[in-house]
């Protein structure tokens, strides 16, 4: 078994039609880009696994161990995953290292270990100078950072990062890149982006999401050759086979 499976999964926004109708898919340790164009659902389905939208039907099970947690189990299950959502706000009155600190107690670190779990993230999100600062006066790209520093915080088996380099000066886009590359690889850490340029080299798998379905799930090689063969530059690969998949039907 793959170690996040997710079967049948259906969801519906009250009164609205099938977003996502019977998804099924599974992850193994590793990267995964989600790729798909605006309103595509790729934050409904992250939400989902996240257990801040609630499934109409199907299932999703964690394999960690030598057990197994299904998303129903909330409990259980949330201690596994870390999530930085897309709207991301800093809850008021901490600062920036109480914050990740309490990011990480949330989801199970003692306090002992949240507080020496803190620095190292934020270290690792180049927030170090700025731990004593009120966390809701920095910036919106400082923000998304503290999101992912509070994500990193805590020993999740899997990490959902929805946009996580939205608003991010080119510097830090290339730290996160940095940041996934150095990520522990049993780690699953699903990625919603648009910036199909960082794929190459930073991710092991691409799932391209169109109108609540699967386009593609596959390798990065295997998505690559969708778009040319090696001559061709990887970037341009990379742009015409997300255009292939999901432009070229428009
Ligand atoms: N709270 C909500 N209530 C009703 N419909 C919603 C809600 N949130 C999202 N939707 C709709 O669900 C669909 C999928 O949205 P979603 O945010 O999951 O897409 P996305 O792929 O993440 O898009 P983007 O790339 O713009 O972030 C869209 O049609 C959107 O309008």
């Amino acid at each position: 078994m793959k170690k996040l499976k997710i079967t049948n999964l259906s969801f519906s926004y009250t009164g609205g039609d099938p977003l996502l109708d019977a998804v099924s898919m599974a992850f193994n340790s590793g990267k995964t880009a989600i790729l798909g164009p605006n309103g595509a659902g790729k934050t409904t389905l992250l939400s989902l696994l996240a257990t801040a939208l609630h499934a109409n039907t199907g299932i999703v099970e964690l394999k960690h161990g030598a057990g197994s947690v299904q998303f129903t189990n909330i409990r259980a299950y949330r201690k596994h995953v870390a999530w930085l959502p897309q709207d991301f706000v800093p809850v008021e009155g901490l600062s920036v290292e109480e914050h990740v600190r309490y990011s990480a107690w949330l989801k199970g670190a003692s306090r002992k270990e949240a507080k020496s779990a803190a620095p190292i993230a934020l270290e690792q999100v180049g927030l170090t100078e700025m731990a004593m600062h009120k966390a809701t006066a920095l910036s919106g790209g400082q923000q998304r950072r503290l999101g992912l520093a509070g994500a990193l915080a805590h020993d999740a088996s899997v990490i959902l990062l929805d946009e996580p380099t939205a608003g991010l000066d080119p510097n830090q886009r290339e730290r996160f890149q940095k940041i996934l590359q150095g990520m522990d690889p049993k780690k699953i850490v699903l990625v919603s982006t648009h910036q199909t340029e960082d794929i190459d080299g930073t991710f092991d798998s691409v799932l391209v999401f169109d109108q609540g379905h699967q386009k593609f799930h596959g390798s990065v090689s295997e998505f690559m050759q969708l778009g040319g063969d090696q001559h061709v530059d990887p970037r341009d690969r990379i742009r015409a086979a997300y255009g292939q998949l999901v432009m070229g039907e428009r």
